[in-house]
């Protein structure tokens, strides 16, 4: 049955998610087909910049004639294409001109460079590589004259806002609409990024019923439905504000969605008012910073119904001041692109929302706390994460040696996360396992940085740990020793040579210390555990 270059659900649990209703045999391109049919002129997707409102079937017809153009140049199923994408419209027309083809969009964020648009390009054999000319002062179509240079599978390079230079802009891609076979509900529908805590990113392969069994899950739960309006502030091609329950969910309840160019309250809150948002999303520092100046704004935020909070742990203190300060519900959620998604429900008492990060979407997700054992721990005791379920995938895509490593053998995926289960069943983060940072809200992988930086030639070892940061929660700090008889080096000389390097800006190390040695553990292996005390002492209380 299947295709993919990844392990998928043995069929006695394809046939149990099936029966059970999560699994409905529904794919992208055609669900927006139907909502096209039943309200063509309800506005789906909003882009102020732009200052388009594009309809239902302005999506479809867009979306239809992307993919006869992307067809006639020789884009087909199964072709992976590299998405790189601010938040404006022509995100979701290039996606859903994907899903119809049946072409896999690789989700790339707005700040990841060189290094990473290579690797995913690479690793995926991409064919065809989707910009915007210039966002957030930077020129991608310098990063696709040097990938496509680098990739010799990546046939085409799209603009798909601003002057395309050298390369197609994607308004001229567009033609008369043809036929074409669709995919299949259990076929893959794009490659999702892991946050990781590998040397290179992992790909995570969704299929259209898992992913849209996600979205239709998070809507109940999230009170979504076709009077919602979604701002989507996060970078739109991340996990959780594209589905959690995020603009697809919002496409799939016939909602409406925003596109914020910018976080902060100047460019949200007006927005807000303007277009009557009902329900966002949003990481702790933002949320912080949202509470602090909603207050003091002549905005009317009275519309806020539902804020949601999640991708790295949210304080107490600062949960309990959403309500007052914003007016609405605060949705914590606890989530990850591989699938596993909690929330804590509209009507949890207060105490439950604010102390815990929620429920599981589904009743066949299965949840396991281990010991290092992988023995179950006691009820309420804490222990490492393992989950399986409807939506949760059971191996990243092509990479046998890391799932044998990541999943267990009867298939939960080792979440790397520390987590204790309440009597309630609500899940509690206690912390992490994996060897990963998670600056506010960006998953940094410490091996990742580290290979770069031991690629200087001056430096002898490198360990990258989290530091303590009051706005991120945490910032990356690194470790270095450099090679005897190398000259005095200063800390920006790494930090430059890690961005040169072309890495996103969020992973090069906000700190760099130099030190002799490294302290250990009884058994003579780096302590990290050491390292991150050492950085939590000497952290500077603020950037
Ligand atoms: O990856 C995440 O951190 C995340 C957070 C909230 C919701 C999600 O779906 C996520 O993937």
């Amino acid at each position: 049955m299947s295709t993919h270059a990844a392990p998928t659900w043995p069929a006695e649990f394809a046939e149990k998610y099936r029966a059970a209703g999560w699994w409905r045999g529904e794919t992208f391109g055609e669900m927006l087909r139907q909502r096209a049919e039943e309200h063509p002129d309800r506005v789906a997707i909003i882009d102020p910049v732009a200052g388009s409102r594009w309809t239902y079937a302005d999506l479809d017809r867009r979306a239809d004639r992307l993919a006869a153009g992307f067809l006639a140049r020789g884009i087909a199923k199964g072709d992976k294409v590299v998405v790189q994408l601010p938040n404006i419209a022509e995100f979701f027309e290039v996606i859903f001109a994907l899903f119809r083809i049946g072409a896999l969009p690789v989700f790339a964020l707005p700040a990841h460079r060189e290094t990473e648009i290579a690797y995913f390009c690479e690793f995926t054999e991409a064919v065809a590589y989707v910009i915007a000319a210039e966002h957030g002062g930077y020129d991608y179509r310098e990063l696709a004259a040097k990938t496509r240079a680098q990739v010799p599978t990546l046939k085409h390079v799209f603009v798909a806002q601003g002057d395309p230079g050298e390369f197609e802009a994607l308004a001229e891609v567009a033609e008369e609409p043809v036929g074409y076979g669709g995919p299949r509900p259990d076929d893959l529908a794009f490659l999702q990024l892991s946050g990781g805590s590998t040397g290179v990113p992992k790909l995570i392969p969704r299929t259209h019923d898992d992913y849209i069994y996600s979205l239709r899950g998070s809507n109940e739960i999230c009170g979504v439905d076709e009077n919602s309006v979604y701002l989507c502030v996060l970078p739109a091609a991340h996990n959780f504000p594209l589905s959690s329950p995020g603009s697809l969910g919002m496409l799939y309840a016939g909602a409406r969605v925003v596109l914020c160019p910018q976080p902060s309250p100047e460019v949200a809150f007006p927005l807000i008012e303007s277009e009557g948002v009902t329900i966002t999303g949003l990481v702790p520092p933002l949320a912080l910073l949202w509470t602090e100046a909603a207050p003091g704004s002549a905005h009317d935020l009275s519309t806020l119904d539902v804020l949601l909070v999640g991708g790295a742990k949210f304080s107490e203190e600062a949960a309990r001041r959403v309500r007052p300060a914003l007016g609405c519900t605060l949705q914590q959620v606890f989530g990850m692109a591989e699938g596993l998604v909690n929330y804590t429900r509209l009507d949890d008492p207060v105490e439950t929302i604010v102390t815990t990060q929620g429920l599981p979407i589904s009743p066949d997700d299965e949840i396991l706390v281990v010991d290092d054992e992988d023995r179950e721990v006691a009820p309420g005791e804490t222990g490492h994460l393992l989950t399986r379920g409807p939506y949760t995938i059971r191996g990243y895509w092509n990479a046998p040696e890391h799932n044998a490593r990541s999943f267990t053998e009867d298939g939960f995926y080792r979440t790397g996360d520390v987590v204790r289960v309440t009597e309630t069943g609500h899940i509690v983060v206690e912390g992490r396992a994996k060897d990963q940072i998670n600056r506010g809200g960006e998953k940094v992988a410490a091996e990742e940085v580290e290979n770069h930086i031991l690629a200087h030639p001056a430096v002898h070892d490198a360990n990258v740990v989290a530091e303590p940061d009051p706005y991120l929660g945490e910032r990356v700090c690194a470790y270095v020793i450099l090679r005897s008889g190398a000259g005095p080096l200063k800390a920006v000389a790494i930090k430059r040579f890690v961005r040169e390097r072309g890495l996103a800006a969020f992973k090069v190390p906000d700190r760099v210390e130099f030190v002799d040695a490294f302290p250990q553990t009884g058994v003579g292996k780096v302590s990290k555990k050491d390292l991150r005390n050492a950085a939590a002492r000497t952290a500077s209380p603020s950037l």
